[in-house]
């Protein structure tokens, strides 16, 4: 089947300056990839330059290539990018307000963003989607009267979710989408950027620096290093059989093996020989304890056969 995303040879520059080298990047129908790396390595680049929204001084090149779109995306005017945002390519960013406008009624903001794609019939249908949309945000009806400034920042970034969904985009991509919020609502935001993108069979390109994150919500992940994406593959094999010492170092500095100290990553399938005392009970304990991960089975005994979460799991006697 066709991808969804085809990022190739992306390069990013600004001035004499690489900032993005040489990207290749593809998402398949319903996939949802992670892209990870520390802060500063071009995730943020990357994804603007496929939405085309770099700033004026910072040129993309490469070819950026979206379902359903048949012109190429890297160097597309606004004009045609206005028409593929929102429609066939939504976004959710770290910050909320950014994405709303402070003086329109959420209702009426749903509304208009199914208006504008001609997705929805009239006003009144459009407005009988946004309560809907809202529904499966976990919202209710009366928000559609709210202002942005009326409500939390967990409620505006469910708010964004509903937006970016409203046109059931083909992809969905999400640069750090709950690091601005409350730890108490991140896992509930993932939770509703996951079943989303199910519902409606939308590939997600989902971008943070929290590895936890990543497995909890993602099947393949990308790690950048640099500007160059160093390591790509299935989400369980890069976390627990990572090959480019980068990748290592990211694993090890992330809190997927660190804070509680009963708490501790199995690196691989199986717990090594000997690494823990027979007749153990492992159980997994995701700290995002979102429905993603409520699927994960349990596994007891000292002999394992397969373990799927990479997760912390937390280690008790039997
Ligand atoms: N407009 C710009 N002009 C010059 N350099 C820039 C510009 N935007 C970003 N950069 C540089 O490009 C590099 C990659 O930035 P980018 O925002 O993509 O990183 P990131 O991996 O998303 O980091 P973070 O996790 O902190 O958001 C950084 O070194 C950054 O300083």
């Amino acid at each position: 089947m066709n991808d969804v995303l085809s990022v190739r040879g992306l390069t990013v520059t600004v001035r004499d300056k690489t900032l993005v080298s040489d990207v290749d990047l593809t998402v398949g129908p319903g996939e949802r990839v992670g892209l990870i790396g520390e802060s500063g390595s071009g995730k943020s680049l990357t994804a603007l330059s496929v939405l085309g929204l770099l700033p004026e001084d910072v040129i993309a090149s490469g070819s950026v290539r979206l379902t359903g779109v048949e012109h190429e995306l890297i160097g597309a005017d606004e004009r045609r990018m206005s028409r593929v945002r929102g429609r066939q390519l939504a976004m959710v960013f770290q910050e909320p307000m950014t994405a709303l406008n402070p003086t329109m009624r959420i209702g009426d903001q749903i509304a208009e963003a199914m208006l504008i794609h001609r997705t929805a019939s009239g006003r009144g249908a459009a407005r009988e989607s946004a309560v809907e949309l809202l529904d499966r945000v976990q919202l209710p009806a009366e928000t559609l009267r709210a202002y942005p400034h009326q409500l939390s920042g967990g409620q505006r970034q469910r708010v964004v979710l509903a937006l970016a969904l409203a046109n059931d985009p083909a992809l969905l991509i999400c640069d750090e989408p709950t690091t601005a919020l409350d730890v108490t609502v991140q896992a509930l935001v993932l939770d509703l950027i996951v079943k989303g993108v199910v519902a409606r069979s939308s590939a997600l390109l989902f971008i943070t620096h929290d590895l936890a994150v990543v497995a909890t919500v993602c099947e393949r992940v990308l790690v950048m290093y640099g500007g160059r994406v160093v390591e790509s593959g299935p989400v369980g094999e890069v976390f627990t059989r990572p090959r480019h010492r980068y990748t290592e170092g990211l694993l090890a500095a992330s809190d997927l093996e660190t804070g509680d100290r009963r708490l501790t990553t199995i690196p691989g399938n199986v717990p090594p020989a000997g690494q823990f005392p027979s007749g153990c009970v492992f159980r997994t304990r995701c700290r995002h304890a979102t429905e993603v991960c409520a699927t994960t089975p349990d596994w007891s005994g000292s002999e394992a056969t397969g373990f799927a979460c990479h997760h912390p799991v937390e280690v008790a006697h039997v």
